[in-house]
């Protein structure tokens, strides 16, 4: 598709109350964890961006039956546990990583063999980490050097139950094993030294799995899940997503007068890091509301123009803000003084190598910045130069994170494409508009200095 570039200029105070879309980890689980459950998954304020409309395109392939009505609820019919059906086709995972590395546990323990493919960007991602113990439990794959899609898995007829210490603290790959654990006789046990988010655990207990997660020594997390359960098909309310609400949430902390409120956001605390960091940052966030809604906890959230100051962000945080540190440097961009962030080298692998893409944007954008081998330092500018048309590699926060920073900046920021927000954040531009912002086309002039 042809690049669609945008620019957003300075613009006043941010005002009104919005609701931004789903969450797409929960999104994606709900359809598949639907798909295999017995009877009918009825889902409110699914997301429907690209990465969870490939996740449903999947689990149709594998034997679902997924339909969306007029009133906007999802309905999935499942095929209950060990029913999923080879399927006829290439399935194509866009520009997910999430849909390629949960459904790459689902099949795994299946008798049948499934073709695997993406996007440029999900095509360079790391697959080995859910190769591996998906191998250790019977499965084989066939794949580019280097373990990358496209890629075949070889589901086993016989699946054992693994007890696997996670190399890389990534709730993809645990969810991975604990999809393929539920279709294997006996306990899979993932053990994580780092707690990432939660969703897979709790959800696969509201669906009615036997799902414990334990202390163990050291301070690590054993998550164990018993095979074969009978699940059924229940309601699934989707909270806003944080990871979303970031971008607004940062807007209006980063321009002055801004007063606005963000409804149904999702606050699972392994989710919250960055609205940890930013309240330390001095931000001024009211948490209203706070309750619990199909097992997760979500609030309303009030946030308004706050003079922000640097922090360190301390390394064992990562996992509860990953996706987030992009939108936390522009935020630290717009800081009195230095922000420094480390043990962020799985930044490296998202969509795009996300520490050098920051790090070159904000260079181009007059930001003083650097990016070590797993850290970023941002010396805050108050007022960023900006002036500057920034490269997005396929990836979504990359575009909407800078976007929010021409909002502040002297000079118009463009970014080179913003298609690739529809993967998580449809309606995004048309969103922050409303509060106030000016994001459009770019005009010729403002389009200088491009990043490499
Ligand atoms: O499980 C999930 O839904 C996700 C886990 C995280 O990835 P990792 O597991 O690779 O850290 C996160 O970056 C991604 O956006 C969504
Ligand atoms: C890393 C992300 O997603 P995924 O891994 O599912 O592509 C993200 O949304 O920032």
């Amino acid at each position: 598709m042809a690049p669609r570039p945008l620019q957003s200029v300075k613009t006043g105070p941010l005002s009104g109350t919005v609701r931004v879309p789903g969450d797409k980890s929960i999104s994606h689980r709900a359809i598949m964890f639907g798909a295999i459950a017995v009877g009918e998954t009825t889902i409110h304020g699914l997301l429907t961006g690209e990465d969870v409309l490939h996740t449903a395109a999947a689990m149709r392939a594998l034997g679902a039956d997924i339909t969306r009505s007029d009133d906007g609820i999802w309905r999935v019919r499942g095929v209950g546990i060990g029913g999923l059906v080879e399927a006829d086709q290439v399935l194509d995972m866009g520009n997910s990583g999430t849909a390629a590395r949960l459904m790459m546990g689902l099949v795994a323990s299946h008798p049948i063999t499934t073709f695997f493919t993406g996007d440029a960007s999900l095509a360079k991602r790391p697959m080995a980490r859910v190769t591996t113990p998906l191998e250790q439990m019977g499965a084989s794959f066939v794949s580019r050097t280097g373990g990358r899609l496209p890629l075949a898995v070889i589901g086993t007829e016989n699946p054992v139950p693994i007890t696997y210490r996670l190399p890389v603290a990534s709730a993809q790959v645990k969810s991975a094993i604990l999809l393929a654990g539920l279709n294997t006789p006996g306990v899979t046990t993932v053990i994580e030294a780092e707690p990432t988010r939660d969703h897979s655990e709790l959800m696969l207990t509201h669906f009615g799995a036997t799902v414990k997660t334990e202390r163990i020594e050291g301070g690590a997390l054993a998550v164990s899940i018993t095979g074969e359960p009978e699940i059924t098909g229940r309601p699934v309310h989707v909270p806003a997503d944080p990871s979303s609400a970031a971008f607004l949430t940062v807007a209006a902390l980063i321009r002055p007068g801004s007063d606005i409120t963000l409804t149904d956001v999702g606050m699972n605390p392994r989710r919250t890091g960055l609205y940890d960091t930013l309240i330390e940052m001095g931000a001024d966030i009211t948490f209203l509301n706070r309750r619990v809604e199909a097992g997760e906890p979500v609030a309303d959230l009030r946030v308004r123009y706050s003079a922000l100051t640097a922090v360190a962000v301390p390394p064992d945080r990562a996992p509860s803000m990953i996706d987030e540190y992009p939108i936390l440097a522009i935020a630290a961009a717009c800081a009195e003084g230095t922000t420094t962030m480390h043990g962020l080298a799985e930044l490296r692998v998202k969509e795009s190598d996300r520490l050098a893409m920051v790090a070159n944007g904000l260079d181009a954008c007059g930001v003083g910045v650097e990016a070590g081998p797993d850290s970023l330092t941002v010396h805050g500018a108050g007022v960023p130069p900006g002036g500057a048309t920034v490269a997005t590699a396929m990836d979504h926060r990359i575009a909407m994170s800078f976007l929010v920073l021409g909002m502040a900046s002297a000079e118009p920021v463009a970014v080179d494409d913003s298609g690739f927000i529809d993967t998580s954040f449809p309606g995004f531009v048309d969103l922050m508009n409303g509060l106030g912002a000016r994001i459009s086309l770019p005009n010729t002039q403002s389009a200088a200095r491009p990043t490499a």
